[in-house]
């Protein structure tokens, strides 16, 4: 079932959705009104009495930014609007007549509102309209865009120029578009708001994820149906310790770890195959997933492991040194079942070696899916999901997550999830939010260890 709050629009789907909603007896104008006084709401308690600039656009979001102006006058704010470019579109021109004020060259206030472009941003802005921007940026301590930073191109998230301002709050009208959830443009946005002006559920848009409902074991569980993990590593015994430790507190009940070498530091209760014999770790009926690529190394032997794996059928996440070692003459039992979870280098590396040409996170990363049949998680600061089920996006995610074996981390977690029966796309879900939260729970520079450690309180959170 669509979640109309929880679904993010590109400029084509939102101008479809406002078109309905004309359809059905709205006006741009009762539009713009609506989505112009629900930000001026937003405004009114951030500038709690002080003066407000506002920087109108030749466009609608200029038209937003009038009907803005005239609101918080009326509730007797100081606002002064500056206007470089003159209305354009009627509903501007209507709501700029209605407003009836005077605009200024420049002006000194508390709170800047950036009413300049929306979702009509085609092109860079010129030098001079960034400078406007810069200046009174800096003469605000506290900076608002309306519906999205001007300068940030809508469907991808690319910031359009070079040193655009950063905000205090950014307000979506109507909708999320992309940008709101895609670096780089999600780095400058600030506090992110969605104000809802009645846009219905939109076909095959994309969601943001859902929040995780974990429950406690069955009160009849046992090791095996909570899940049996297996990690297939390598030369690397840490990467792999990691991975089945962050499994171990994702719910599974059992985690085993297959390396070829001893480690004073293995936990006792991990239990550790030092063979390194993958068929036997494949030939265990009661493996509910599979978790290969930290710790792997890329050698001959790293290669085979992985042949002999993705022709195993069991449900597979595939990470680091994997998704390196992956070829498109490689058969995958079942692609279904199998997560792979490249960061920006690795999948930058899987679309050259599978012969896609795709600009943008989103896009490679769907051509990967579209190319191989896996789920595919485009991990980063932001986080993109695509697979059968459709397309997620996620909240951002803590800085502090970029520190060697973080990854390792979210791989043994999905393999977890996924051991616990959930599928690729609802375990890579779950995955990435416990991941978050116990990054959010480790607090400032924690080591991948501390992140693992954080698991446990976590998971609390969902349950
Ligand atoms: N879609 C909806 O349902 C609603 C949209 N509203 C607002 O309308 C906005 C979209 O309005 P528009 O489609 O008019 O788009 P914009 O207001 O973003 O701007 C479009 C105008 O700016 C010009 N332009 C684009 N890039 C430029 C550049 N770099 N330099 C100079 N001029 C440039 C375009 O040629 C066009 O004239 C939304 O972001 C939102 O704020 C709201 O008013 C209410 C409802
Ligand atoms: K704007």
């Amino acid at each position: 079932m669509t979640q109309a709050a929880d679904q993010i629009l590109t400029v084509a789907q939102m101008q479809a959705a406002e078109q309905a909603l004309i359809d059905n007896g709205e006006t741009v104008e009762s539009l713009m009104e609506r989505a112009g006084a629900g930000a001026a709401d937003w405004i009114w308690r951030l500038a709690a009495g002080r003066p407000v600039t506002i920087l109108c656009g030749p466009g609608n979001n200029g038209g937003d930014g009038y009907v803005i102006a005239r609101v918080l006058q009326e509730r007797g704010l100081s606002i002064s609007v500056v206007a470089p470019m003159e209305p354009g579109s009627e509903a501007a021109k209507t709501a700029r007549d209605t407003w009836g004020g005077q605009p200024v060259d420049t002006a000194h206030g508390e709170v800047f509102v950036d009413c300049l472009f929306g979702t009509g941003q085609s092109r860079p802005l010129s030098n001079e309209l960034v400078g406007t921007m810069r200046t009174l940026a800096a003469s605000h301590n506290l900076r608002v865009a309306v519906d999205l930073p001007s300068g940030v191109d809508s469907d991808s998230g690319a910031l359009l120029n070079d040193n655009l301002p950063e905000y205090t709050l950014t307000i979506a009208l109507g909708a999320w578009k992309r940008a709101h959830w895609l670096m780089p443009a999600m780095a400058v946005m600030g506090e992110r708001r969605l104000f809802d002006i009645g846009v219905g559920p939109v076909e095959d848009a994309i969601q943001l994820a859902r929040r995780p409902g974990l429950s406690p074991p069955d009160a009849d569980a046992h090791k095996y149906s909570r899940g049996l993990v297996g990690i297939a590593g390598g030369d690397m015994a840490g990467a792999g310790i990691l991975a089945a430790r962050a499994a171990q507190h994702g719910g599974a009940g059992y985690v085993k770890l297959s390396s070829p070498h001893s480690h004073p530091d293995l936990p006792a209760d991990l239990v550790h195959d030092d063979s390194g014999d993958i068929a036997s770790l494949v030939s265990d009926e009661r493996m509910g997933a599979l978790l290969i690529g930290p710790g792997l190394g890329q050698t001959d032997t790293a290669r085979r492991k992985l042949t002999e794996v993705l022709k195993s059928g069991i449900a597979l996440v595939l990470d680091a040194d994997a998704l390196t070692l992956l070829r498109p003459e490689m058969e995958i039992a079942f692609p279904g079942t199998v997560l792979a979870t490249p960061h920006e280098g690795e999948l930058d590396r899987l679309c050259k070696a599978f012969g896609i040409v795709a600009e943008g996170k989103l896009a490679k990363a769907a051509a990967l899916h579209e190319s191989t049949g896996m789920t595919v998680l485009a991990k980063g600061p932001d986080n993109v999901l695509v697979g059968n089920e459709g397309t997620r996006f996620f909240p951002p995610t803590s800085s502090w997550l970029s520190a060697a074996g973080t990854g390792d981390v979210l791989a043994g977690l999905a393999a977890s999830r996924m051991a616990g029966g959930r599928s690729a796309f609802h375990a890579a879900e779950e995955a990435v939010q416990i991941h978050a939260e116990a990054a959010r729970i480790a607090g400032p520079a924690f080591s991948a260890v501390e992140l693992v450690n954080a698991i446990p309180a976590a998971y609390a959170q969902f349950l």
